[in-house]
């Protein structure tokens, strides 16, 4: 199979996130529902016999010791004896801290493609519990289909959704997950569903208040969009979306966002594009 010159790391968004409890490592059980979107990141490597990971550009607040695509790297290095070295070259397109997984998709398709390139042979398995090492969302990343997740996020149902449209609002401030989930005022006790029951039930994200509490620009980019549509936000923030039949419907939404309201428009998907993008891919 020829292999993609560059590698896509796709957004994500949860339709629901319900918080169940919290376990004594201060984790906390959810059940949430992944789906991909058709817009992400995109990463390019260039493998060599140096025995050293570079990366470039630098991402602004980022130490490269603390970016997951170099600690993907170096998790993947580690596990072999030869010398690997790469050069990988980040197109940052998802905004950080946004609850749409750009670092974990990063992280993911890093580990997908080192596999390839470095022909290292490791199993879907194998690359998805090194995720997890790296992040509670990695391992959904890594697998590539919408899933049912449960547990602390790891226990992965793979599903398949109706792919709708959605219009995704960027508001101007960073959520910290750490910071929402030692949060004292989080709610933790929706109870857990079955994915039968949670199907036929209004989704919901037990983040939202509290992060609308703590971040106005999220409760206003909230307000301006359920004007439109039925809107939620998704992980633990700071991104709202609301979800459409069709492009147009969503993109004649986001033309009426005022100047302070950054947004994007993309595809929900079952499978993704890190996935159904294994053949040859244009600049
Ligand atoms: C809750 C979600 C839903 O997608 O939020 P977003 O990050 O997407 O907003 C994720 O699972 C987050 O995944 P990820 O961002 O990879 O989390 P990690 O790096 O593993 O953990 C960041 C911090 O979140 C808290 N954390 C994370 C996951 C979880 N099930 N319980 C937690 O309490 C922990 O305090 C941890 O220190
Ligand atoms: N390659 C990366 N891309 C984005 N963020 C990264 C990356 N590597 C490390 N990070 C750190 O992870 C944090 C959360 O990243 P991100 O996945 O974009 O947000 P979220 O988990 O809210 O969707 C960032 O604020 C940043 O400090």
């Amino acid at each position: 199979m020829t292999l993609p010159t560059r590698w896509p790391a796709p957004a994500k968004l949860n339709l629901f996130l319900h918080i169940n409890g919290r376990r004594a490592d201060g984790y906390h059980e959810l059940q949430t529902l992944f789906i991909f979107l058709d817009h992400g990141d995109w990463l390019s490597f260039a493998v060599d016999e140096s025995d050293a990971i570079r990366l470039e550009p630098a991402l602004p607040g980022v130490p490269l010791e603390q970016n997951l695509i170099y600690r993907a790297a170096a998790l993947l290095k580690a596990s072999q004896s030869r010398p690997l070295g790469v050069t990988i070259t980040l197109d940052k397109r998802l905004p950080m801290g946004g609850g749409i997984g750009g670092g974990s998709s990063d992280a993911a398709t890093t580990l997908v493609a080192l596999n390839r390139l470095w022909d290292l042979k490791l199993d879907d398995e194998t690359l998805a519990e090194l995720g997890r090492q790296l992040g509670a969302d990695v391992p959904v990343f890594v697998r590539g289909h919408a899933a049912f997740a449960e547990g602390v996020g790891e226990k992965l149902q793979p599903v398949t959704v109706p792919q709708k449209w959605y219009l995704v609002l960027v508001p101007p401030v960073h959520v910290s997950t750490a910071a929402i989930f030692t949060d004292p005022e989080l709610p933790r006790d929706t109870p857990k569903y079955s994915w039968a029951t949670l199907q036929e039930m209004d989704w919901k994200n037990d983040c939202q208040e509290l992060v609308k509490k703590r971040h106005p620009e999220v409760a206003n980019a909230l307000s301006w969009l359920l004007e439109y549509a039925p809107s939620r936000m998704t992980g633990t923030g700071a991104c709202v979306f609301a979800e459409f039949e069709t492009e147009s419907a969503a993109r004649k939404v986001l033309a009426n966002a005022p100047n302070w309201l950054q947004g994007f428009v993309a595809q929900g998907v079952n499978l993704s594009p890190l996935r159904s993008g294994l053949q040859p891919v244009c600049a």
